[in-house]
């Protein structure tokens, strides 16, 4: 018997069936069954007295004695009360159905347990249709006291497939297959976290004896599949550190230190300083980096990515950074050319939009080796390019690109090049824990000097002529504003009316040659975006009116007014991003976050929020409260964190422990080859042949 056979093994279970929890739930051999947890419990070991009853109690178990029983006439039919006491109080107990018969079989003055929903309404406490045993039945019956309610799907329900029949199943699967269930983590580990074994927790996680058993059995679950995870992702981190050989950046030479010494724009803030010597060691260990650099909005992280370039040129290398947007491309090609002019450093755009003859130069240039810095769009995916000798890759706000994208860039040289990904969406340690285990990380946790927080306020709709007034007495100061709109792609046609009626309503109140507007959407001619972006940047305009086009990178530090419309509309990560638009100079900015007034409970957290915190971090930790993991990262990364029982906001604790068992069994037995290890390397060769994280990562 072994647990990978299909559950067509199972007693009572048709290829039909087989077939639709294949289908529904993703069900396919005896393991996926037995890890298919339940979502709540139905607790049958806790007691309630009558008096101790809450309206939002749910379902209860009480026991007492029917004291009297009554058919009540109703407008449609009738119904049957039976008054229901125990030692504390009394409480009626209802039925619509089955009267007759439920009368009759009915004890007056026997002692009951009853269970059920319970109803309140108007101070008193009811329960519809209970569950009835008498004690004396109750009593002489073993039965379950905590029964697994398992998440299903309508279509299941449908066909005959119900709880009780997963129950069954799994049930019979227990019977079967429970000698099959092989422990998974050492005897050290076990005495260490006083967990429980592998067989009694998952006994105790479908069918608890009780809520503390129930507990143990989900903690150790928990920590058995987290300590799984960090065990792959820090072992690949291992390998790739031992096995890929990286390029040797052993030269700190003339271009570093000319343009450090002549050219840097400011003084670098402590945190830049920290994480340009982490990316130093680590280029200069001979060993592969695979960096993470989080920074919160305008932390700048673009003098960062620089520094680390020209580290590259130093050596005799090419480097490249990859944009989402060519917005952003472009903008850190303005910004990065500026910087280096008059070094004898050759940098290129390349999006989309280069047309063929610009392209075929810079595809020659960059096969020669005479361009040293190439940034673009995906544009540099393209198999036409490629790199003389491409020394590192820069990917900006990596989580718009998928995991196969972003490898297909480094995949360009047969060496592959130093990776640094830059990412403004902070995020949490936990999360980037579990996800990324297997990139080191580095953190930009200050801003520059001088930065002022961004006064954030909330007004709704019918606020609108004060705001108007609030952007004129700005941009008299010699301001600029944004104003942005959602754009939300189901409803792309209705959103892009709002955008156009707002531009004419704000071309209205600020008329030309006073006052010159820029628009930016997705629909326009990236040629055009840029021109429009181009006289915003210039200053030749005073207000850009855009949707979330706008939301990643852009850098015009004279900006200072950012509006948004429909701001409920957007997801608190987009938001942060959009404030973070401005701030970037030395003036007092705002961001006014404009609603209508109906607001759901999760609008009004976010723009309070908003309101209360412009620290990255803490917005990303209440984003991840609201949202859930998967929809922070962006679809892309959802399926890394397919996790069937931990949750990576709750069981932070268990994340930590199982982390740092995992670096601890790798530091003392990298191969897992020890004999006490033996549990941990065959679960883990299991794994690493069925996980999606092992796939999607490698
Ligand atoms: N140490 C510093 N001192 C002063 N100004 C700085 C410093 N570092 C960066 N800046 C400036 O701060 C602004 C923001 O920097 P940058 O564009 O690199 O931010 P970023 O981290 O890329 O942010 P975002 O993710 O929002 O694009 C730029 O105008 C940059 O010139």
């Amino acid at each position: 018997m072994n647990l990978s056979y299909p559950i067509t093994y199972l007693n009572g279970i048709s290829v039909q069936r087989a077939t639709l929890l294949y289908t529904e739930l993703g069900i396919k051999t005896c393991n996926d069954l037995l890890n298919f947890f339940p979502f709540r419990y139905i607790d049958k070991t806790a007691f309630y007295a009558i008096k101790d009853l809450q309206p939002n109690s749910s379902e209860v178990q009480i026991v007492g004695k029917i004291t009297r029983v009554k058919s009540v006439a109703q407008k449609r039919g009738s119904r049957l009360v039976a008054t229901f006491q125990d030692a504390t109080g009394s409480m009626e107990l209802v039925w619509f159905k089955g009267q007759k018969w439920i009368k009759d079989a009915l004890k007056v003055n026997e002692p009951y347990v009853v269970y059920g929903k319970l109803n309140h309404y108007n101070g008193s406490f009811s329960i519809p249709h209970p569950e009835l045993e008498l004690v004396s039945e109750y009593k002489k019956k073993l039965q379950t006291k905590m029964q697994p309610v398992y998440p299903s799907t309508e279509k299941l329900t449908n066909s005959g497939v119900s709880n009780k029949l997963i129950r069954t199943y799994i049930q019979n699967l227990l019977k079967q297959f429970f000698d099959s269930i092989t422990e998974t983590l050492s005897p050290d580990i076990i005495d260490n976290f006083k967990l429980m074994s592998k067989r009694d927790a998952l006994l105790n996680a479908h069918f608890p004896k009780s809520q503390e058993n129930l507990a143990k059995a989900q903690n150790r679950l928990k920590f058995e599949e987290l300590f799984f995870i960090q065990l792959q992702l820090l072992r690949k981190k291992l390998i790739n550190k031992t096995k890929i050989k990286g390029f040797l950046f052993e030269n700190v030479g003339a271009v570093f230190n000319e343009f450090y010494s002549t050219k840097l724009p400011f003084d670098l803030t402590n945190a830049q300083k920290r994480v340009i010597k982490e990316i130093r060691k680590d280029v200069a260990s001979g060993a592969h980096m695979n960096r993470l650099l989080q920074g919160d909005v305008g932390s700048g992280k673009t003098i960062v990515a620089l520094l680390t370039m020209l580290l590259a040129i130093d050596n005799g290398f090419q480097a490249t950074i990859m944009a989402p947007t060519e917005i952003l491309a472009t903008q850190h090609y303005h910004a990065i050319a500026e910087m280096v002019e008059g070094m004898n450093i050759k940098v290129d755009l390349l999006t989309g939009s280069v047309r063929v003859k610009k392209r075929r130069e810079i595809h020659a240039n960059l096969e020669d080796g005479t361009l040293h810095i190439l940034i673009g769009t995906h544009a540099l995916l393209e198999d036409k390019v490629q790199f003389k000798n491409l020394g590192i890759a820069i990917i900006d706000e990596q989580h718009r690109f998928g995991v196969a994208q972003r490898s297909k860039l480094w995949k360009k040289n047969t060496v592959v090049p130093h990776i640094l990904v830059m990412t403004a969406t902070p995020i949490p340690r936990t999360l980037a824990m579990s996800v990324y285990g297997d990139l080191d990380i580095s953190v930009i946790d200050e801003l520059p000097p001088g930065r002022k927080e961004v006064k954030t306020v909330h007004r709704f709709d019918s606020n609108r002529l004060s705001v108007f007034k609030f952007m004129r007495d700005e941009i008299e100061k010699g301001r600029q504003v944004y104003i942005v709109y959602p754009l939300i792609k189901e409803s792309e046609a209705m959103d892009y009316k709002d955008l156009m009626d707002g531009y004419e309503s704000v071309s209205r109140e600020f008329p030309p040659p006073k006052y010159q507007i820029s628009i930016v959407h997705g629909q326009m001619k990236p040629a055009d975006k840029e021109y429009e972006m181009q006289r915003f940047v210039k200053g030749e305009t005073q207000i850009m009116v855009a949707t979330t086009v706008i939301e990643v990178g852009v850098n015009v530090p004279n900006a200072s007014v950012m509006i948004i419309e429909s701001s409920e509309r957007f997801g608190l990560s987009q938001l942060h991003q959009l404030r973070g638009r401005v701030g970037r100079g030395a003036d007092q900015s705002y961001c006014i976050l404009l609603s209508s007034y109906k607001l759901s409970e999760e609008g009004k957290t976010r723009l309070k929020t908003m309101v209360d915190t412009t620290d990255g971090f803490k917005i990303a930790e209440v984003d991840l409260k609201l949202r859930g993991p998967g929809n922070l990262m962006g679809t892309q990364q959802s399926g890394v964190l397919n996790l069937k029982i931990a949750d990576v906001v709750k069981d932070t604790k268990i994340l930590v422990a199982a982390r740092n068992t995992a670096i601890d069994v790798l530091q003392e037995d990298s191969n897992l080859s020890k004999p006490e290890n033996t549990n941990i390397k065959i679960a883990y060769v299991v794994l690493s042949k069925t996980s999606k994280i092992w796939s999607e990562i490698s």
